[in-house]
């Protein structure tokens, strides 16, 4: 579980997050929701330790980010906005290099392994270098990557980013199944119908604020409007950054 409380971060005059709270359970997919300059990626650094906040706290599994950044860490595995894979590596090599990292013993890398790059549908590429990967195969790799440790919290920014409808189809049943383990998944997008498609809860973020917190359907009922669309709109008060 990830909790945030009133969560700060300026950069000179702009406030990137102004005092984000919410929750993301396990056993659910939580959309962090809003237009581009929201403040989703900035919240999302703040959660993986990789930004300090100005003010807030952020707990994962009950664990204090501030406290203990590295047993927060071991407990996420995290999609970050900018990829990052090392592209004289294989994508076999990179998961490797961070199962290592982890200290995860030979045995149950290889089984861990074998069931991400089943979900994942990758084992076509595990022996190509990375340095030419199409956007699609390099979310996977990188995602692979992340869950080696087999993390309890998933952290994924705009993982659909750039990917076609048949990868986007494919990482969406990959997060149902991370629900279905039970795993808390988190993670940001502008798209609405990709949000409204896959979150048992949807936090929408404008102008560094949370601007509802919700279940798909309370944010009809709320909004009075039936198409998913119509609500987002009606609450950020503005379509301008957010992507049909
Ligand atoms: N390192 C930085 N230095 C200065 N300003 C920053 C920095 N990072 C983010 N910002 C600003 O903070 C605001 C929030 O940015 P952020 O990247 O968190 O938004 P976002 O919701 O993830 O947007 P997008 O959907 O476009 O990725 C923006 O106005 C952005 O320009």
């Amino acid at each position: 579980m990830i909790e945030v409380r009133n969560l700060h971060k300026a950069f000179g005059t702009v406030k990137a997050v102004d005092g984000v709270g919410f929750t993301a359970r396990d056993g659910e997919i939580t959309g962090l929701l809003g237009p581009n300059g929201a403040g989703k990626t900035t919240t999302l650094r703040m959660l993986y330790t990789l930004m300090q906040p100005d003010d807030g706290q952020v707990l994962v599994d009950g664990i204090d980010a501030a406290a203990d950044p590295l047993a927060v860490r071991r407990a996420l595995g995290v999609l970050p906005d900018a990829r990052g894979l090392y592209k004289r590596l294989t994508a076999r090599e990179n998961i490797e290099y961070f199962a290592r990292l982890h200290g995860i013993d030979e045995a149950t890398l290889r089984k861990r392994h074998d069931a991400l790059v089943d979900a994942l549908e990758m084992r076509d590429i595990l022996d190509r270098r990375t340095e030419g990967f199409s956007q699609g195969q390099r979310v996977k790799t990188a995602i692979a990557r992340a869950l080696i440790h087999d993390p309890r919290n998933v952290i994924l920014d705009e993982p659909t980013n750039g990917l076609d409808v048949m990868a986007t189809r494919g990482l969406r049943r990959f997060m149902q199944q991370l629900k279905a383990e039970g795993r808390c998944v988190l993670f940001s997008s502008h798209i609405m119908q990709e949000v409204a498609a896959l979150c048992d809860r949807i936090v929408v973020i404008a102008h560094g604020r949370v601007v509802a917190d919700e279940t798909p359907d309370a944010l009809r009922a709320q909004t009075g409007e039936t198409n998913l669309e119509d609500a987002f709109v009606k609450i950020i008060g503005t379509d301008e950054g957010l992507a049909a």
